[in-house]
């Protein structure tokens, strides 16, 4: 039996967040009413002629920059021609020889050996990203078929990557990363409910060591990532079967029900579309030129995986951290701004606090319970938790009690100061002779622990801590008792 590797290529589309659709002011939306979002250009009445919408190309040279693309100098739009009643103009404006990003690629990490620990990453290149319009949706019934052309003519980029993936879990990496991004860089929601993200992707296998390409099989209707990690590896298994009892793989697409698990051909090549494309003569082509490709740079977000390892060396976070932090911007902010009011040596506690608890009580919907807060929405903000780390940190807040106050700032956005004051949670500052009373009798009541610390064993001072704590009721401050026992331990 051979041995097959796997080769995938994903086409991708993603809708700009725009205010208004590609070549018409009407507003994009989702939701409203059938139809209501038309126009005459829309509906490809006679007469109407389609401008450009700047935003859209603003967003698509943000996503082209954002990616490590070239964004061509000129680009050109032409006509995709077929008859389907999705486009009521019997074409579809796209672009063909000439788009707007060439290259880039799209870095992705791929699972670690544990949860905890950070996988292999691989840069996947891109070949083109493009800008098209999207098309209405058609709803089949029993004896007819509806159509909307609500959806028609929104701004929909296409971004076609090299056929340079190996496997549904490489794909599933790819997305997560692209979608991340353009969710980042506010250039579209990516709701794949919604269709806002849509994904094709073109399989084929080849015995390990070739380096040709075998014939591709395109899967279509992928409408969520795992859909597509799970539709990859049917398909390569799927290919791998034919190939192995004798018979051929045809180029052909095929449709992948997520909830079957199992596919069906739509279409072979000799039934594909010839498209027939030439330059779509009422529109000019678009020229990029510096000042504009400057402009959008400057609004550039750093991507996910370079903020991850900004935050391995500005503030030595672990890979746990990191990992939940740089997929949510809003969150990685909020962060960075705790971490700069009470300085770079607190990050790692203050990731603590916003990843484990913060995150909890969001998760939870705070103290009522109704489920899943948003960030904006919480009370907390991060110069609470910048305080919260600097009691701790300086023994003022013990760490159970820390917990107390927390629950309560974030049911009532008060501060941790006034919370701890109020409720009576301070360390209260230690009289140093009655501290230094309390050590003294901890050590003398425990000799051992006592002799083994001189003899160098390090945790043997935590067996003197205990008393002092247990002597103070837990008044003591941690750092005064751990300095206080130390310098008797010394004398
Ligand atoms: N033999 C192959 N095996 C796997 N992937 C392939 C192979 N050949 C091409 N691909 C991938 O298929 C995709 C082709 O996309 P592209 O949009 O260029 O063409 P298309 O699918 O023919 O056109 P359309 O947009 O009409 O679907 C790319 O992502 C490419 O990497
Ligand atoms: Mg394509
Ligand atoms: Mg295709």
């Amino acid at each position: 039996m051979a041995n097959y590797e796997a080769v995938i290529g994903l086409e991708v589309h993603v809708q700009l967040r725009t205010r208004s659709k590609m070549f018409t002011r009407v507003p994009t939306g989702y939701g409203q009413p059938e139809n209501t979002l038309t126009d005459p250009t829309v509906l490809a009445l006679p007469g109407a002629l389609p401008v450009m919408n700047r935003a859209a190309l603003d967003a698509i040279i943000k996503a082209g920059l954002m990616l490590g693309c070239e964004i061509a100098p000129v680009c050109k739009w032409d006509r995709k021609n077929y008859f389907y009643p999705d486009s009521p103009k019997n074409y579809q404006i796209s672009q063909y020889d000439q788009p707007i990003c060439l290259g880039g690629a799209v870095e992705i990490e791929l699972p670690g050996s544990a949860r905890n620990v950070m996988g292999e990453h691989k840069h996947i290149p891109l070949t083109r990203i493009h800008l098209e319009e999207d098309v209405g949706k058609c709803t089949h019934g029993a004896s007819d078929s509806l159509v909307d052309y609500n959806r028609a003519g929104t701004p929909l980029m296409e971004i076609v990557s090299e056929p340079a993936l190996h496997s549904g879990e490489e794909a599933y990496a790819y997305l997560t990363a692209l979608r991340a991004a353009m969710v980042q860089g506010d250039i579209s929601e990516c709701d794949m409910e919604k269709g806002q993200m849509r994904c094709d992707a073109n399989i084929s296998i080849r015995p390990v060591g070739s380096t040709e390409l075998g014939t591709k099989v395109e899967l279509k209707n992928l409408n969520s990532i795992s859909y597509v990690r799970a539709g990859i590896d049917h398909e390569i298994k799927r290919q791998i079967a034919l190939l192995e009892s004798g018979g051929v793989i045809v180029q052909e697409t095929r449709d992948y029900d997520g909830l079957t698990g199992a596919s069906q051909s739509l279409r072979t090549k000799e039934m594909a579309h010839d498209y027939r494309y030439f330059p779509d003569p009422d529109l000019m082509p678009v020229r990029v030129d510096e000042a504009w490709k400057a402009r959008l740079r400057a609004t550039c977000p750093e991507l996910p995986f370079d903020r991850q390892r900004r935050f391995f060396a500005d503030y030595a976070l672990p890979y746990t951290l990191t990992s939940v932090l740089v997929w949510d911007k809003p969150l990685a902010d909020y962060f960075e701004e705790a971490v700069k009011l009470a300085g770079a040596q607190r990050a790692q506690p203050i990731g603590n606090w916003i990843v484990n608890d913060l995150l909890r009580e969001l998760k939870a919907g705070g103290a009522g319970g109704a489920g899943g807060l948003s960030l904006s929405e919480v009370r907390v903000r991060p110069e609470h938790i910048a305080e919260l780390v600097e009691l701790v940190e300086s023994g003022k807040l013990l760490s159970q009690a820390a917990k107390e106050v927390f629950a309560e700032m974030f049911a009532t956005g008060e501060s941790p100061a006034v919370v701890a004051e109020k409720r009576g949670l301070l360390a209260e500052p230690a009289d140093a002779s009655e501290l230094e009373a309390w050590c003294r009798a901890a050590i003398a009541e425990n000799e051992k622990a006592a002799a083994e610390f001189r003899a160098g064993k390090e945790s043997a001072i935590n067996g003197l801590k205990g008393p002092v704590m247990k002597a103070s009721r837990g008044k003591a401050n941690p750092k005064e008792v751990d300095a206080t026992l130390r310098r008797l331990l010394a004398g």
